[in-house]
């Protein structure tokens, strides 16, 4: 509710509009059977004159009962549609400063029901909120005041109505109350089937899933129909119910009406106020209804917003750490202290007590068993994610008390899977850094040996890559994504396997541009393949979480049997250019 309030706060001239708007719509609503009492009881005297003046004050009444539900729904439109533009930007803002963590706790689908649907919900509260809010007690009360005022003798009639009403649906909205939380979760499932398999579109194809696929989108489907199937029926049963219950109370009130009738006649002219006063305690309490599913379903997805707007993030904390000038970082060594993790949830450790020191503008090569821990241990050296236990420092200071958007702007990563953005090659480029100059774009290129293909784009630098970059190769990935951290002329570069899918001469003229251009810049690179670390001032073996061998490619060949295991089944395939 809290921040509901918030992002309302700015809104609050539009609201009162609004409010005071629906308010004079309730007040006008209220008014129109009085009129509409004299105008009966003008008809039955014969009264022309005082006929056409009520009529007239009636239809005023209702012209300004118009204009003004007319002005309160264009403001409620305008602040619900206001207050959740706000709140998915302010998410969306938070979600962008998650850590890696947090965004696997949540799971990407997860959040992006979080980002759409829920925020649907919160503006449906809002617009009915505000058309509802003061309405309904005026109208409720209002109505039950003057329909006793009209026949004080029916006040039990009202009395009985309302009793039978509020029993009748007390049980019914505590179960859409129930039914609304079982949507939210069915809706995150459907969301996280079709996202993965339009994502995985090939495989499913390849594999023959369609089917399985269709199977499980179905069986989730039907959860989510026979769920939204209930609350249907449950509103289904709930307006007979109140018709009933409301017609019952219209003949009991003619019924009694009828029988005093030739006593007093003017009572004639009061029964069809009276039977309007009860339509609008109907109303009003249908609105109740209507709000309180509306709240129920608004409020649960409030409370998913609130959770992502509640996390504390890295930015957050950003205060307390120190702002390091680009030029100035790495100058001397990076060194990893005891650096241990364990993923969130999992049982055992990726990492292990891992140590090593790498000297300014050295290289690193990283060698290992699949599993091993080496894309964990890239992860941690970008920041992606934090340590349990151990630290990294750079130049003594450690990396956390580093402010992070200054660590990111000095390191460059290349991941094993390479990620690009729908949009045109220079605007992923210009990710690394904006202020490039076009020759620096060009450069990058040429160094990550993209330069082949982006300049037979008639194009070139302006060609499109599409959504999940579907209209380049694996290669063609791997090479922008290499120039892509180049452009940010890292201090430390770190490469996952970032060449795996170049071919070895490639991958060769790839290695002397950074030996020569980049001498500068500390490098840690991840390889599959010995060919591609073999020049590196150190190379780190690692094992389940280990280091079990580290030197030069000399001296491990000469003191590391896994090293050299591993060097013997690659030695002469394609990829040794020693
Ligand atoms: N996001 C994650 N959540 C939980 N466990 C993970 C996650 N990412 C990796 N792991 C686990 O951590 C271990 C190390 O994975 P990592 O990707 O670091 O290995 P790697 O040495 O880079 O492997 P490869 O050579 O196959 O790329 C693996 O057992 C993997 O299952």
């Amino acid at each position: 509710m809290g921040l509901l309030i918030t992002y309302a706060k700015p809104y609050w001239k539009k609201i009162t509009v609004a409010v005071v708007a629906v308010t004079l719509m309730a007040f006008s609503t209220l008014a129109q059977p009085q009129f509409l009492e004299k105008m009966m009881s003008a008809i039955i005297q014969n009264q022309s004159d005082v006929i056409l003046k009520n009529g007239a004050f009636l239809l005023g009444l209702a012209l300004l009962g118009i204009l003004a539900g007319i002005t309160g729904t264009y403001f409620a439109s305008q602040v619900s549609q206001g207050v959740a533009a706000d709140i998915r930007l302010a998410e969306y803002e938070k979600i962008q400063s998650f850590s890696l963590e947090q965004v696997q706790s949540y799971s990407s689908a997860n959040l992006v029901v979080r980002l759409t649907n829920d925020i649907n919900q919160v503006q449906q509260l809002v617009m009915q909120s505000l058309q509802m809010v003061l309405r309904v007690p005026i109208l409720f009360i209002g109505a039950i005041v003057l329909a006793i005022w009209t026949l004080p003798s029916l006040w039990w009639v009202v009395l009985l109505m309302i009793v039978l009403i509020v029993l009748s649906s007390k049980r019914i909205f505590a179960m859409m109350g129930r039914y609304f939380g079982k949507i939210q979760h069915l809706i995150d499932q459907n969301n996280t089937l079709a996202q993965e398999n339009l994502a995985g579109v090939r495989v499913v194809k390849s594999f023959n899933q369609q089917g399985q696929e269709e199977q499980n989108f179905a069986e989730n489907t039907a959860q989510l129909t026979a769920v939204n199937t209930k609350i249907g029926y449950l509103f289904n049963l709930m307006f007979p119910i109140f018709m009933l219950i409301s017609y019952a109370a219209i003949a009991s009130a003619l019924l009694f009406i009828s029988t005093s009738i030739k006593e007093a006649p003017d009572q004639l002219a009061k029964i069809t106020p009276f039977i309007t006063y009860l339509n609008q305690i109907l109303m009003a309490l249908l609105m109740l209804g209507m709000i309180s599913t509306f709240a129920s379903r608004g409020f649960v997805s409030l409370k998913r917003i609130a959770a992502v707007m509640g996390e504390e993030t890295a930015q957050a904390n950003e205060e307390g750490q120190v702002a390091i000038e680009k030029d100035a970082f790495l100058t001397k060594e990076l060194v990893v202290d005891g650096l241990t993790f364990t993923y969130p949830k999992a049982e055992e450790a990726v990492l292990k007590d891992l140590s090593f020191t790498l000297a300014a503008g050295q290289t690193l090569g990283i060698v290992g068993s699949t599993g091993s821990g080496k894309s964990t241990l890239a992860l941690l050296l970008a920041r992606l994610y934090q340590a349990e236990k151990g630290q990294v420092l750079v130049d003594g200071q450690a990396i956390e008390d580093i402010a992070e958007s200054d660590w990111h702007q000095a390191v460059g990563i290349v991941m094993q899977k390479p990620v690009l953005f729908s949009g045109t090659i220079e605007k992923n480029l210009r990710m690394g850094n904006p202020e490039a100059s076009q020759a620096d774009l060009e450069a990058a290129v040429s160094a990550a040996q993209a330069a082949d293909f982006v300049f037979t784009y008639p194009d070139g630098l302006e060609h499109e890559i599409s959504e999940r970059s579907a209209n380049l190769s694996g290669g063609q990935k791997q090479r922008l994504s290499l120039a892509r951290a180049l452009v940010k002329k890292p201090r430390l570069l770190i490469l996952d396997d970032a060449t795996s899918a170049l071919d070895a001469r490639s991958e060769k003229r790839v290695q002397e541009v950074l030996e020569k251009d980049f001498g500068q810049t500390t490098k840690v690179i991840i390889a599959e393949k010995i060919a591609s670390i073999i020049h590196a001032d150190r190379i780190l073996v690692l094992d389940e979480g280990r280091i079990v061998g580290s030197g030069s490619h000399q001296e491990l060949l000469e003191e590391s049997s896994f090293y050299q295991e591993i060097y013997q089944s690659q030695k002469g395939k394609e990829g040794d250019h020693e």
